[in-house]
Formats: C-alpha cells, sequence, structure tokens
C-alpha cells in the first residue's frame, strides 16, 4: 500500500516512538493527525512539522486517550478535515507498577476503544474504504517482564486483541488489516522511567537493565521503519513482529485446529 495521500492517525505522537512513526508517515507522503495528552509537546512537533511537510498535512490534537469520549471528538475532527481515516496506529502507552490500573487502562482499554473508533471510519462495512491498524505492543507482551507484570498483562492483552481483532475483520469483511509490532527495548523517555515505577518490583530493576544491556537498545528509527513494513505490506495481518537490535522476525503462534 502505497502512502502517499493517506491519512493517518497516531497516538502518543508528540515523542519517542510515535514522534518517529509520525515523522516517517510524513517523509513517505502521507497526511498526519497527531494525538497527545501532552499539549506543550504536541504544540511543539506541530510547529516544527508544519515548517517541514506544510500545514495542510500535520494536525495536532490534544486529547488523553483515556476519555473515549474525547477520543470520539478527535477522531471525527481528523475525519471531518483530512476527509478520513486509512492508517491508525496505537501507540500511547505507559509503564507504572504503581498507578497499575492507570496503565491497564491507557495501554489496553483505550487501545481497545481506538481501535473501534477506527474501524468505525475505516471499516468498509460502515462505508469506509479499508485500511491497516498498528497496535505498538511489546516484547514483554510475548514474554513476561518480572519487573513490570502489570505492563506485561497490558502488552499480552493488546497482542491478543490484536490477533483477535484481525481474524475478525477478516471475517466480516471490514478491508482492515490488524496487525502488532513487539519491540523489545527503546531508548525513550518511557525506557529510561528508571525503577522508581517499579513499586513492589523495583528490586528486579537490575536484572531487566542486565536482560537490556544483553539484548541491546532499539532506536526510535529502527521501531519506524518495523511499522511501516506493517502499515504498507498488504499482506500482512493478525501479524506480531518480534522486533530486536539485530533481527526482526513474525512470531508464530501454536495452532490448536
Ligand atoms: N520504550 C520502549 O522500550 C518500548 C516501548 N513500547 C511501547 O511503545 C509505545 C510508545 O512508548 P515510548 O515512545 O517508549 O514512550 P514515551 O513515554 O517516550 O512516549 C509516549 C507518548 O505517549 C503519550 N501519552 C501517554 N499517555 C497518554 C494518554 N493517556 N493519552 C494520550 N497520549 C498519551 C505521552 O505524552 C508521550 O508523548 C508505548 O505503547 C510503549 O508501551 C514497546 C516496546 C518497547
Ligand atoms: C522495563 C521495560 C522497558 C520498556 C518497555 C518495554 O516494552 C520493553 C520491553 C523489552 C523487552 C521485553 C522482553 C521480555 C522478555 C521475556 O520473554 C523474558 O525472556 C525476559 C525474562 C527476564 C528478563 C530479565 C531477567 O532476566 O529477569
Amino acid at each position: 500500500m502505497a502512502l502517499n495521500g493517506q491519512i493517518a492517525v497516531v497516538t502518543g505522537a508528540a515523542m519517542g516512538i510515535g514522534r518517529a512513526i509520525t515523522e516517517t508517515l510524513l517523509q513517505n507522503g502521507a497526511k498526519v493527525a497527531l494525538i497527545d495528552v501532552d499539549e506543550i509537546a504536541g504544540r511543539s512537533l506541530l510547529e516544527i512539522l508544519e515548517k517541514q511537510f506544510g500545514s495542510d498535512r500535520v494536525l495536532f490534537l490534544s486529547c488523553d486517550v483515556e476519555s473515549e469520549e474525547k477520543l470520539k471528538v478527535a477522531f471525527q475532527k481528523i475525519a471531518e478535515t483530512f476527509g478520513g481515516v486509512d492508517i491508525y496506529c496505537n501507540n500511547a502507552g505507559i509503564l507504572n507498577e504503581i498507578q497499575w490500573q492507570k496503565t491497564i487502562s491507557i495501554n489496553l482499554v483505550s487501545a481497545i476503544s481506538g481501535n473501534y473508533l477506527a474501524l468505525e471510519h475505516m471499516s468498509r462495512q460502515n462505508g469506509g474504504r479499508g485500511g491497516v491498524i498498528v497496535n505498538i505492543s511489546s516484547m514483554a507482551g510475548i514474554g513476561p517482564l518480572p519487573s513490570c507484570p502489570v505492563y506485561t498483562a497490558s502488552k499480552h492483552g493488546l497482542l491478543g486483541f490484536t490477533r483477535a481483532m484481525a481474524a475478525a475483520s477478516r471475517a466480516s469483511g471490514y478491508g482492515v488489516r490488524v496487525n502488532a509490532l513487539c519491540p523489545s527495548f527503546v531508548q525513550t523517555e518511557l525506557f529510561s522511567g528508571g525503577p522508581s515505577r517499579l513499586g513492589q518490583f523495583a528490586h528486579l530493576a537490575d536484572e531487566v537493565a542486565q536482560f537490556a544491556e544483553k539484548i541491546g537498545i532499539l532506536t526510535v528509527g529502527e521501531v519506524a521503519e518495523a511499522f511501516l513494513e506493517l502499515a504498507t505490506d498488504e499482506t500482512k495481518n493478525g501479524e506480531a513482529l518480534l522486533l530486536l537490535p539485530k533481527r526482526k522476525q513474525y512470531v508464530t503462534f501454536p495452532s490448536f485446529l
């Protein structure tokens, strides 16, 4: 799928992985609506991107994805401004084992509401033109990180939801592909958050740090490149792409049929 003229929505777009994915989409000719709760960071990035790509190709909406109503209004504004939605990147996420309910709320509950809203705008059964959803899960969505069991649960949940939605979309003729990207450690603010947000598991921070040292750290550009593969390869639906610094692989899951 060529990206030229496509309309993309990226949550958590103001920094880190979301910013890199936004910039890559713009570099490949798409129009991008940035959604982020951090209004200062979002507006600052918008100014940069408007100068680089033109104000007709970027839009920033200050929105907390935990509010389904605000996310719904954001999608409506995007559809009114750009004329629809072709690509949805569900990226916004946190890691906080102390405020663990918030971690589940943002990483899983809000991801589900965002996927459903995107589907409302994209599904051919709804008068949409189809498209693709890429959910940013994690390697922790495939294997457990001992220092962050709730974060692990949220990413496992997102991966399972992604695979089920892909099958539902195929069976229902929505014309929407749904894939998960599962990066290992990436150099961002979330990764650098330190043991303070690990609560009762802070004593396990060193083990994970050693693990990160052993497998290496990705750049946000490498993650954006892998995102592009899932977004543009129309053969990919229901995939989990595991991304490590030295390799990437499509995860195979047990089949019981
Ligand atoms: N950094 C890493 O090592 C890895 C990160 N990931 C996932 O990648 C995604 C992005 O993470 P990073 O770029 O590392 O994080 P980050 O903390 O650098 O950026 C996250 C962005 O999301 C925004 N955000 C947070 N809560 C929000 C909310 N309620 N509503 C709207 N926007 C919100 C923040 O303002 C920020 O701009 C997350 O889903 C994370 O779980 C996955 C694997 C590895
Ligand atoms: C602290 C988390 C930082 C960033 C967020 C994120 O999503 C990073 C995920 C990166 C990798 C996850 C890997 C999970 C691997 C599992 O399958 C196990 O192999 C890891 C088991 C133990 C690791 C540490 C240890 O040896 O105890």
